[in-house]
């Protein structure tokens, strides 16, 4: 039977189990720059897993995917952290698993943001590749880099019949 995944709207609280939603609303901030600036400070942390692993920096272009979704894979990020910052304040969707060997489609649970939320998966979090809800859509990307593989994929067996709705009223 097929299963229909709806996001859901993304929350601290919802994502807290996979990482941490980068936003200003709801978050603690202190004055810098003579009272003239908000910082709001270490919303989150860049995960490393090896002592010469370096933080990096990309910008994602990502192209709109035909919504449903069939769900075929997830994958995640032994080694390091991974964090995607809207640049267009455009919501976009967000797919995870718990954490495990494998994703377990129990768990499966989907997102979306309201264009000014960022999230940073924590490290080997389950997720699909970033799902942009617009025809083209740009990224902050922060990352880790270094040796060793960082990206697991999970293909789910071909009986798998998940989708994902794209949560945008059409
Ligand atoms: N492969 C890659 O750099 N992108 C994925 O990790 C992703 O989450 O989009
Ligand atoms: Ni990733």
């Amino acid at each position: 039977m097929q299963r229909i995944i709806t996001p859901e709207p993304l929350t601290k609280a919802r994502f807290a189990p996979y990482g941490d939603v980068i936003e200003t609303e709801g978050s603690d901030f202190f004055m810098i720059n003579n009272g003239s600036t908000q910082r709001f400070h270490r919303l989150s942390e860049v995960m490393l897993g090896k002592p010469d692993d370096r933080a990096i920096i990309s910008i994602f272009r990502a192209q709109k995917l035909t919504y449903p979704l069939p769900i075929k894979m997830l994958e995640r990020h032994p080694l390091g952290s991974q964090a995607f910052i809207p640049l267009k304040q455009k919501p976009f969707l967000i797919l995870v698993a718990e954490p495990g060997d494998q994703p377990d489609p129990e768990t499966i649970r989907a997102f979306i943001t309201n264009g000014h939320q960022g999230i940073n998966y924590h490290t080997g979090v389950w997720h699909h590749p970033v799902l942009s809800c617009e025809a083209e859509d740009d990224f902050l990307i922060v990352d880790r880099e270094g040796d060793g593989n960082n990206c697991d994929e999970h293909y789910f067996s071909d009986d798998s019949d998940m989708v994902l709705e794209s949560g945008i009223p059409s």
